[in-house]
């Protein structure tokens, strides 16, 4: 399995490191893989999450992307590798209201100047399979929150990377809502081979991946594995692995 994402004794501190979040982590995800983070509010995911996307810079340690020092990286590759290779979901989908939905989706094809018909060929094949097409002509302002987060979805895709990080993507939803979103995962993962790390509260939508990394008090305190096994079994178990370490934190 190719490793895409590696970090060596990551630290991460604010505030000229009056405020130390990430400690010395050390972690990689491979190709295919399905990588959730948990831990208490404010112990670091979310910046985490930005330094594996290389939105944010390690005070320390190094961030490898395909084996690359990202170090040696100017800024406009790593900006190039954010828009290719990298698909990021926030919580609030952050789309732009003043686009369509189409717009909105197609919007880092349109930064990456590929042609009209290309990118409305592939805006329409994401919007189908996420069933958003009938949405297209819409403004974000129309859609419930489900739908403009299964439009987020299609924007980090269009471009096909690889590596989709996802920063509590359900977090904003009612349970149905959610549920749609957590399948639109599983399908990203499972359909489309792609590697998916993902940070949430939720048990539930933890039991989904093939591990859980624990973060606290700035550091992995562990990570679970999910049995091997038939999946529908497998998935009870490992959330009952994951709320019991979850109590424990
Ligand atoms: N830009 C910043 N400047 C200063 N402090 C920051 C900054 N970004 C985050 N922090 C602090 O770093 C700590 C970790 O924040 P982070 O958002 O990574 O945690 P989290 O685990 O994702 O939290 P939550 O689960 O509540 O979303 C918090 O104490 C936060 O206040």
């Amino acid at each position: 399995m190719e490793t895409i994402i590696e970090v060596k004794d990551l630290e991460r501190d604010y505030n000229d490191g009056k405020i130390e979040v990430l400690k010395g982590i050390s972690f990689s995800a491979g190709g295919g893989e399905f990588i959730t983070i948990m831990g208490r509010s404010g112990g670091g995911k979310s910046t985490f999450l930005k330094v594996l996307g290389l939105v944010d810079r390690p005070t320390d340690g190094k961030v490898y992307f395909r084996g690359e020092d990202s170090e040696d990286l100017w800024d406009s590759q790593l900006a190039d590798i954010r828009r290719r290779q990298i698909g990021y979901v926030h919580q609030d989908a952050r789309l732009m209201d003043c686009l369509t939905v189409a717009q909105n989706i197609k919007l880092p094809m349109i930064l990456d100047k590929k042609d009209t018909k290309t990118m409305q060929a592939r805006m329409e094949e994401l919007a189908e399979h996420f069933d958003i097409l009938h949405l297209a002509g819409k403004y974000p302002g129309e859609l419930s929150g489900g739908e403009k987060q299964r439009a987020a979805i299609c924007r980090a895709l269009i471009n096909n990377p690889d590596i989709i990080l996802a920063d509590e993507p359900t977090g904003n939803l009612d349970s149905q809502s959610g549920e749609i979103v957590i399948h639109a995962l599983e399908e990203i993962n499972e359909d489309m081979g792609k590697t998916i790390i993902l940070v949430t509260h939720d048990p539930k939508l933890a039991s989904y991946s093939s591990k859980t990394v624990l973060l606290k008090d700035g550091l992995i305190l562990e990570t679970l594995i999910r049995p091997q096994g038939e999946k529908s079994e497998t998935q009870q178990i490992f959330y009952d692995m994951i709320m019991k370490k979850m109590e424990e934190l």
